[in-house]
């Protein structure tokens, strides 16, 4: 279950007001993802209506919005996962890196490559830890033991587990508590070397401790990779991401910096919304 967690703008609102203006010019940082009036349908069901929407390099994303309003379709639409629902018809353009994803020519195995994914529910393999991260580069034909090694140790650092593992790689991952193997997930994720990390509720199968971790995770994460994170939690949203996208129904509300969104939004359904009045 998600915990959505109601957001006070007045609080947010007083909170920005007191900070001290800075004269910091945004450096202007390239689109990775441009979707351009994407519409997506299950069968006769309209999912997503008519989206458009910039993601931007070295910046989390988070997509907010009720249950039902289209946001994990959406995530899954970023890498064509969505694509394995037999019913899904698809209008529209996303540009990943300029280029059409729904192209005829496009290769989905090198998106899947360049665009990581890490889920509601940890889901290792039922394998060792080693080999649990070694898995991708494997697959991608790497064999050099030492280079594999490095690898996992490399992935197993980023994802800020390392410390607590190294002495057990050859253990079976499923010894680890969920915090743990969520994080083991983002390092399987770090090692075949992604662009863009897409996470569907990360944190809504874990407790409090592991829950601070992985955002602060993604913080860091942020510096090398451009994150997109779905959340039922809005204070999340508000503590990690750079900018918010809120959806309703299967349409993009508003796009907007995170501070903005949760303080002055353009729009009376997002401040009904982040205020708790419906959700
Ligand atoms: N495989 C599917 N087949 C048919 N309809 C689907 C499928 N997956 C999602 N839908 C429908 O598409 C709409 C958007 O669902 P989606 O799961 O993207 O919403 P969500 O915002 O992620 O919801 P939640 O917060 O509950 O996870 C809903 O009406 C849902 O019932």
């Amino acid at each position: 279950m998600s915990s959505l967690t109601s957001f006070d703008p007045e609080e947010s609102k007083e909170k920005n007001e007191n900070q001290s203006p800075t004269i910091t010019k945004d450096r202007p940082k390239a689109p990775v993802y441009q979707t351009k009036a994407l519409n997506l349908w299950y069968g006769q069901t309209h999912a997503l209506k008519d989206i458009n929407l910039p993601i931007f390099e070295n910046e989390v994303t988070a997509i907010i919005g009720p249950s039902g309003c289209g946001k994990s379709t959406y995530i899954k639409t970023l890498n064509r996962m969505v694509e394995m629902v037999e019913s899904v018809k698809i209008s529209g353009e996303i540009l990943y890196r300029d280029k059409n994803i729904f192209d005829k020519n496009y290769r989905v195995e090198e998106l899947r490559t360049r665009v990581g994914m890490v889920f509601q529910k940890p889901n290792p393999f039922p394998k060792t830890i080693f080999e649990n991260v070694a898995y991708g580069p494997k697959v991608h034909g790497i064999r050099d033991k030492k280079l594999l090694k490095q690898i996992v140790e490399n992935s197993l650092k980023g994802a800020a587990i390392w410390e607590e593992v190294k002495d057990r790689l050859h253990e079976n991952a499923y010894g680890l508590s969920g915090g743990q193997q969520q994080r083991l997930c983002i390092a399987r994720c770090l090692a075949i070397e992604p662009d863009v990390i897409l996470m569907d509720e990360p944190t809504s199968a874990l407790d409090p401790k592991s829950t601070l971790k992985v955002e602060e995770l993604v913080q860091e994460l942020k510096k090398n990779y451009s994150i997109v994170i779905v959340t039922h939690n809005m204070q999340q949203a508000a503590r990690i991401s750079d900018k918010t996208a809120f959806f309703l129904n299967g349409e993009v509300v508003e796009n907007e910096k995170t501070d903005f969104i949760f303080s002055t939004p353009n729009d009376n359904r997002t401040e009904d919304y982040i205020s708790g009045r419906f959700g």
